[in-house]
């Protein structure tokens, strides 16, 4: 089981140390006291002041930045989706903050380092990791992973769930510190970085590192606890009047400050909603459509990320303006509230497993070989820790979870004690999963036998007088013909889908469960029915119909799909 529980993002402040590029730098114009700042406008004849969850100062080190999130990293691996972003003028320095150098390294070689350390520290579950990286260049999203002469530019889109997913998104496994920091390292070096003359080498894209967790019990196999964490370092906003520009710059430049306008327009939005006190019904739209970025950003901003977020400072007096939009983008930020999934320490959900290394991976191999599949939608991956925007996880489902989600729609309890009787610790993978697929198969034929009389009738109560389900009240489902079914389930999807509209989640979960029984193989309405099911159990935390709502733009697809594409896969194979 996992519990919901509202949270704020975090706000740090990061001043920089003064580099030469800064220009004249006024001593008073950035006093950090504390977790309060006070900043100067340029014509030093205002001040303003803000309070932060934590100030780090011109003389903080890395090891003190890192040591101040790190309760985040430890809470990630207990099964919580964590994002942290840096955010600021450009050459503030976020992307010190966030990977820094070999001798000085930043919040990514630390978070990897200590995920690697807490595995070699776990005596009772086994931690399997794998990362995901890209980059968002003028509006376009790249996997920074996979082999250089193969298209990199990705698109998102909206999954039957409700998330934003990156298709064909490469997932690398990752058993050694060594071993991500090759594929990593190298992999940052192909991020679009530019001279300006602010920065020499200033980032002209936003990167997007996600370390995917899976942490498995190892006298329990079916208890998993899934963390993602997302380390973002965000191109920085620039004035093209300091930047110098060329024209190519200048694009770049306006790309990456739309994206940031629309991260603050996604914030202001999110405020808005929690001031009027309710963000479900007819708030104020948030427009996480209109950048990748946001897009991207949705889980950490209003989801069910826990976020921190780091703004860079810097000293120079030319960015006065620069640290006191900053410092407002923060204080708005503060007052964001995501709504957490916290796992329980009983989670025995299964869930998407991490891809596995087959072979080891060769330091100058890095990109060849992708033990990660690629794929080109998700799966049915876990809903509840799956979301955040990369949240998208397009991993492979295996057998095993998708025998557990047959067993969650026909509603028959795998019991843990029976697993658990039956003495798998030990077992393979492929041992496992048959134990399992035996057990599950013999529970769903147990339920469909009970099942089947009882389906039709109800189905028949649904609509009365519907054609396609009268006169056969006896017939037994696998009398049917593949059309035969396909109907059945499309008429009983369509009353489905009107109850779900209506906001009648359990009627229409128990509509889509029936319809389910005809379309066995139907993915779309598994996943359908598994999404309800961790809305209703206060897993996922809004589960919207898909009626329009006034004054508010509608996501449009899921469910008008639904009928159609969950009738899809039969009907093809009763012609084939
Ligand atoms: N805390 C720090 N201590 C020492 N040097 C720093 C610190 N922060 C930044 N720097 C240095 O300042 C310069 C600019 O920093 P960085 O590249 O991280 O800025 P940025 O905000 O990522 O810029 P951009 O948005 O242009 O990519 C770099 O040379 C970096 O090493």
């Amino acid at each position: 089981m996992t519990r919901t529980t509202s949270k704020a993002i975090s706000c740090h402040v990061r001043l920089r140390p003064p580099h030469p590029s800064d220009g004249k730098i006024n001593p008073e114009g950035i006093k950090v006291e504390g977790n309060n700042i006070v900043a100067l406008n340029k014509e030093g004849d205002k001040k303003y002041h803000f309070e932060l969850d934590r100030c780090h100062s011109a003389s903080s080190t890395q090891e003190e930045v890192f040591d101040s999130l790190r309760p985040m990293i430890e809470q990630a691996l207990s099964g919580q989706n964590t994002t942290i972003f840096t955010y600021g003028v450009t050459g503030s320095g976020k992307t010190h903050t966030m990977q820094g150098s070999a001798l000085d390294p930043g919040i990514i070689p630390r978070t990897v380092q200590a995920i690697f350390q807490s595995r070699s520290e776990m005596r009772s579950s086994t931690l399997r990791i794998a990362f995901s990286y890209v980059e968002i260049l003028k509006d376009e999203v790249y996997d920074l992973l996979g082999d250089r002469s193969e298209p990199r530019k990705r698109d998102i889109r909206m999954s039957s769930e409700g998330h934003n997913i990156i298709p064909d998104l490469i997932i690398q496994p990752s058993n050694s510190v060594q071993e991500f920091s090759e594929i990593y390292n190298a992999a940052a070096k192909t991020r679009k970085t530019a001279s300006t003359k602010l920065n020499s080498s200033s980032s002209r894209s936003h990167a997007i590192l996600t370390l995917y967790l899976e942490a498995r019990d190892d006298a329990n196999p079916l208890q998993v606890k899934y963390g993602k964490i997302c380390l973002i370092d965000l191109a920085g906003s620039e004035n093209n009047n300091h930047t110098g520009n060329d024209k190519e710059r200048m694009r770049e430049s306006s790309a990456i400050n739309t994206s940031l306008t629309i991260l603050g327009k996604v914030v202001d939005a999110l405020n808005m909603n929690a001031e009027k006190g309710n963000t479900d019904k007819g708030g104020v739209f948030v427009p996480y459509r209109e950048s990748k970025l946001t897009r991207l950003l949705q889980d950490a901003l209003g989801g069910t990320s826990q976020g921190l977020l780091i703004c860079c400072l810097a000293p120079g007096e030319k960015f006065a303006r620069d640290t006191i939009n900053t410092l407002q983008f923060a204080k708005k930020s503060k007052s964001v509230e995501n709504r957490l999934t916290i796992p329980d320490n009983n989670s025995r959900r299964v869930s998407v497993p991490l891809p596995r290394v087959t072979k080891p991976l060769s330091s100058n191999a890095s990109f060849k070989i992708h033990a990660g599949p690629r794929q080109s939608a998700p799966t049915g991956g876990r809903m509840a820790l799956s979301s955040l925007s990369t949240n998208t996880r397009p991993m492979r489902v295996t057998n095993v979870k998708k025998r557990l989600d047959k067993e969650n729609i026909a509603g028959v309890a795998v019991k843990q004690e029976t697993v658990q009787e039956m003495g798998i610790k030990g077992m393979t993978d492929e041992q496992l999963d048959q134990r399992i697929q035996k057990i599950v198969a013999q529970q769903m034929e147990r339920e469909k036998e009970k099942s089947n009389a009882s389906i039709v009738v109800q189905a028949e109560e649904i609509k009365p007088g519907a054609s396609t389900l009268s006169g056969d009240n006896n017939t037994s489902i696998y009398a049917l013909s593949p059309e035969e079914r396909d109907t059945r389930a499309r008429v009983i999807v369509s009353h489905a889908r009107k109850l779900h509209q209506n906001g009648d989640l359990q009627q229409a979960l128990s509509l889509y469960r029936k319809a389910y029984e005809y379309v066995p193989s139907n993915k779309k309405l598994s996943i359908r029915i598994t999404e309800i099911e961790l809305s209703l159990e206060g897993i996922l935390p809004t589960l919207q119909h898909d009626a329009p709502r006034s004054g508010m733009k509608r996501s449009h697809g899921h469910l008008d799909n639904l009928a159609e594409v969950s009738m899809e896969s039969p009907l093809k194979r009763g012609r084939s």
